[in-house]
Formats: C-alpha cells, structure tokens, sequence
C-alpha cells in the first residue's frame, strides 16, 4: 500500500503536552533573575524520570541527516522511562509520536517540526521515531536512563507514513 503524507505541525507545549515536554524559554511556567541578575534561570521545563532502579545519564546524539521525503515505517518507546533530546547544532529536526499504550496506528502518529532552539522529553512509553535530524549532521544532548532490563520496544507499521518537505517547510515558516 502507497505510504500515506503526514501532516507536520510546529512544535509547541499545549499539542506536545500528550507525549511529553517542551524544552524552551517559551515554555518556562516559571522563570526568574539569578546570579545578581546577570542570569536568567528558566526552571523546571521537563519531567525527567529515570524510572524505578534507573539512572538518568546524559549523552550526546550526533545524528545524520535524515533525506526528505521520508519514509515512518516503524516507532519504538521506552516503557521504562523519558527521552529528552536538546539540540545542539542550532538546527531543526522532526520529532513523530504516539500516545503511550498499545501499538500505534499511522492514524495515531502526529509529526512535529522543532526549531533548533527547541528540546524535547518525551514521557515513559510515548511512542515515537528515532532521532530525525534534517539538513546536515547535528548534535543532540540526551537525557534517558541507564539500568536493568529492557527499555525499548519496537513497532512496525502496518501502514507506512511519509514526512515531505514541503510540509516541513510550512510546519517551520519557510525557514
Ligand atoms: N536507540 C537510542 O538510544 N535512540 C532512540 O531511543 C531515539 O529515540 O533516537
Ligand atoms: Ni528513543
């Protein structure tokens, strides 16, 4: 069966709220002067949860581009625990999920464009695509968890999705 186009939207908190947070400024409930004022503390943006008996550890992601269009044939989630992904490179990226729970259909999936300035947590369990980097290879802090057993389980789609680039395009502004 022919892979259907998926609509992208831009990444922002309310819509993101289902799958986990939204790592920017823009984001921050609370924010506030430190340091004498000579810094801006943006708290408490992401629920990081390490799960029970796991560790929260930080790496870094240095992803290839990944070629537009682009095909979603598969997603995985982390029962354990969350995924924070930061970009680092100043570039923008794609992020695909799925509400947490059974398997998702492409039905199910909803795709976000995230600028280069914007991070994501995704909650334990969310389904979602591996690291989607665009336009040349780009880093990424992470923060997931280190521990005993499993933490991630695989899916493929019954119905493939394809992200193009015009919609990436429009979901970021023309930028
Ligand atoms: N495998 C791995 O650590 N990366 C994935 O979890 C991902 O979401 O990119
Ligand atoms: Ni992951």
């Amino acid at each position: 069966m022919k892979a259907a186009v998926l609509t992208v939207q831009a990444l922002e908190r309310e819509s993101f709220a289902p799958f986990g947070d939204v790592i920017e400024t823009e984001a921050a409930a609370r924010h506030f002067s430190i340091n004498e004022g000579n810094t801006e503390r943006y708290h408490d943006l992401a629920r990081i949860d390490p799960g029970a008996e796991g560790r929260a550890i930080v790496s870094i992601f240095r992803g290839l581009p990944r070629a537009l269009p682009f095909e979603i044939s598969m997603m995985e989630r982390h029962p354990r625990a969350s995924q924070a992904f930061v970009p680092l490179s100043g570039r923008p990226y794609l992020v695909a999920v799925a509400p947490a729970g059974p398997a998702p259909r492409l039905e199910d999936i909803r795709v976000y464009a995230c600028r280069g300035s914007q991070g994501v947590n995704y909650a334990a369990g969310v389904w979602h695509h591996p690291l989607m980097a665009l336009d040349d290879v780009s880093d990424f802090l992470v923060i997931d968890r280190d521990g005993p057993g499993e933490n991630c389980d695989v899916v493929q789609l019954e119905r493939t999705g394809l992200i193009t680039k015009p919609e990436v395009q429009a979901a970021l502004g023309g930028a």
